[in-house]
């Protein structure tokens, strides 16, 4: 006998944060239209960047955009997956024509936690210690603090930064917190840094929902799943970080927060080693208005000859 057709197929990563990430999906689609585990299939995918995982490599010298979703932004295309489950700061600002992002989990904590086995805060490092991140934005927003640092590459999952750094590989790291919640390790940050010293990556915290454009019935099925201020706020800051081109190679960092009355942006663009950097921020109603105006403001105020560093 055939199996019947499942009501929706789920394409993810295979990391333990991408499986726990598309399991709460499927758990509330089930919840929203009544539906068993069994009938949402979930599909594993590696990509380009679950296969680099080489310590000498940072994410732009893989190839930037899309590095985390390429092979499921395939699928979904060619109809072999319905829903696309992604971190939406993983996901790059020029998605294909035919994909959109069309619902986005309640945020978790969009915080940086820092994580150590020797001391407690960044301030309390050693002069010269070594500092894992192979994010350009960490490692500049460390160094803006402790020029002394020393970064030292650092891929691999989260329990694999976590293992490296009780192998002494690392003195210290800094891993996002709503990671952390999500698996269950949240006991391991050692500090939580204030969000507007250590700005966020764009989108951060945020569960995406990619579907096909013009797919309706999809686009019905994933509705109830959207928080509205997270929608917005993603909108916003991923309309910066496409102004600011969203190269991989830029320390870009992102918060928005709802005031009471409107959305506020800020946004923040720094240098590689974090010695200069440059921020803006804007209120308003509309979200890609929002994004449009911090990006071109951060643009003109490092101007084109500081710009160039980034392509150098
Ligand atoms: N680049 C990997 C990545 N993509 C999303 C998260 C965390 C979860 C999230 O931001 O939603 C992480 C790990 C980290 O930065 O600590």
């Amino acid at each position: 006998m055939q199996s019947p057709k499942p009501f929706a197929r789920i394409g993810t990563r295979g990391s333990p944060l991408a499986l726990a990430q598309a399991r709460l999906v499927r758990q509330r689609l089930t919840q929203a239209h009544g539906l068993a585990e069994s009938d949402i299939e979930i599909e594993v995918f590696s990509t380009g960047g679950d296969r680099s995982q080489a310590e000498n490599t940072t994410l732009s010298d893989i190839g930037g955009k899309g590095v985390f979703t390429k092979e499921i932004d395939e699928a979904l295309l060619a109809g072999r997956i319905d829903i696309g489950v992604h971190s939406s700061k993983d996901v790059a600002t020029g998605l294909p024509q035919d994909m959109v992002l069309a619902a986005f989990l309640e945020r978790e904590d969009v915080r940086d936690a820092f994580i150590s086995v020797s001391v407690k805060d960044i301030d309390s490092l050693p002069e010269g210690a070594r500092f894992g991140t192979s994010s350009i934005r960490r490692a500049a927003q460390a160094r803006r603090l402790r020029p002394d640092l020393r970064i030292v590459p650092f891929r691999g999952n989260v329990h694999t930064r976590l293992q490296k750094l009780l192998d002494g590989v690392a003195d210290a790291t800094l891993l996002a917190l709503a990671g952390l919640k999500r698996l269950d390790e949240a006991h391991r940050a050692t500090a939580i840094l204030d969000p507007d010293q250590f700005m966020p990556a764009p989108a951060q915290g945020a569960i995406g929902i990619a579907i096909r454009a013009g797919d309706d019935r999809l686009a019905e099925i994933v509705a109830p799943l959207d928080h509205a201020p997270t929608h917005q706020a993603i909108a916003a800051e991923r309309t910066m970080l496409a102004v600011l081109d969203g190269s991989c190679r830029t320390p870009v960092g992102a918060l928005t927060h709802w005031d009471g009355e409107m959305l506020v942006l800020k946004g923040e663009i720094l240098s590689l080693d974090g010695q200069t950097s440059f921020r803006a921020e804007v209120r308003g109603t509309d979200p890609q208005a929002l994004g449009d105006k911090v990006g071109r403001d951060l643009l003109a105020q490092a101007g084109p000859d500081w710009l160039a560093q980034w392509t150098a």
